[in-house]
């Protein structure tokens, strides 16, 4: 495909992987108008020696480089392709090096809580989803895509990357606004109409997020809670990756249930390691971690599902406590009316 591109008119290149302008503009070459309807082999050859000893390079040169371009390009588009219909966790050994004697499988969709102690090996698990563990951690996990083994090279490959995972402490370290951090992203997924998804993204954030924060505000003076819920919208509409690992939002100040249903009308199989009571029975299902083992699955009960809007007014009266504390105002009120 790629050699065959290279003998079409650079007119038709430009306008049916416009990507290819940005090759262009990273070897600062200016392709004239005039140029539009000659072949992009036809154009390089044609230009003089002086042009190219200017430029440091080589027609061949050139087109060896574009070639190993667009080949990465559509490695890159071709990831859609693969689709997870399942993740199955294969049962390991406890710290105590017991059997964990389970086999879980998730499917597209599922939302799953993983709840335990500290240090009961929560992000353990998380780990070795992430690594796709094939009896090769210190749990003796192992993890099948699809009920198969997935090939070992996928740990590195970018192409297969399954996992997409947030985590507890996200900072941001560059110097852009949260419209071209996102621009940024979505250009490297091959985004088709970029601006409608940054505006979808900026919308679902604003939704997840406590305080709002406009597309030109830089990223390193958003808060947790607001980088959190950026985060989980890129990932949702972003992400090509089916499984999202999340390690805690319970202290990002987010909307819990929405970042949820975001992810899940996305087709994603989320796994969330909690402490948080109100997230872990959000989830349909819950599973318990103890001593470095999981020691059940359990399915979040239709009364469990109808308590838990007392569980967020209960939550809700504690943020008000804490908004108050926050203020500096003095709580003597704290058995009445929070
Ligand atoms: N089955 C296991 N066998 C051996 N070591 C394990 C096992 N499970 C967990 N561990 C180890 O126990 C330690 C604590 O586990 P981990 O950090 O996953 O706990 P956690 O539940 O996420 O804790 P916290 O709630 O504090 O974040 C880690 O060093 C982890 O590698």
């Amino acid at each position: 495909m790629s050699q065959s591109v290279t003998t079409l008119p650079i007119a038709t290149i430009l306008r049916d992987y416009p990507f290819c302008s940005d090759f262009f503009e990273s070897q600062g070459m200016e392709i004239p108008q005039t140029a539009n309807s000659k072949t992009l082999t036809g154009y390089l050859f044609s230009l003089d020696v002086d042009y190219w000893e200017d430029m440091g390079t080589s027609p061949e040169a050139t087109l060896q480089s574009f070639t190993a371009f667009f080949e990465g390009m559509e490695r890159i588009a071709n990831q859609k392709k693969f689709s997870v219909e399942s993740l199955t966790i294969l049962g390991g050994r406890n710290k105590q090096g017991e059997d964990e004697n389970i086999t879980l499988e998730l499917n597209r969709g599922d939302v799953i809580s993983i709840v335990g102690p500290t240090g009961s090996g929560k992000s353990r698990l998380l780990a070795d989803i992430e690594w796709m563990a094939r009896r090769d951690t210190p749990t003796g996990r192992g993890i099948l895509v699809n009920g198969s083994d997935p090939d070992p090279s996928w740990r590195f490959s970018i192409e297969h990357k399954l996992v997409a995972q947030l985590s507890q402490n996200m900072n941001f370290v560059m110097d852009l606004t949260v419209e071209e951090f996102v621009d940024m992203h979505a250009e490297s997924r091959l985004v088709p109409e970029r601006e409608n998804v940054i505006q979808r993204i900026m919308k679902e954030a604003n939704s997840l997020a406590g305080e709002p924060f406009t597309s030109d505000t830089p990223v390193t003076s958003l808060s947790g809670g607001q980088s959190r819920a950026l985060m989980i919208a890129d990932t949702a509409f972003l992400s090509r990756s089916p499984i999202v690992l999340i390690d805690e939002i319970e202290n990002a100040g987010i909307d819990r249930q929405k970042a949820l249903d975001l992810l899940v009308r996305e087709e994603k199989i989320v796994l969330i390691a909690t402490h948080d009571p109100i997230l872990a029975l959000m989830a349909p299902r819950r599973i318990v971690i103890r001593n470095g083992g999981i020691v059940k699955v359990v399915e979040t009960s239709t009364v469990e599902r109808k308590n838990l809007h007392y569980l967020q007014a209960l939550d809700n009266k504690m943020l008000r406590l804490r908004n108050r504390v926050r203020q500096g105002e003095r709580i003597e009120d704290a058995t009445e009316n929070w």
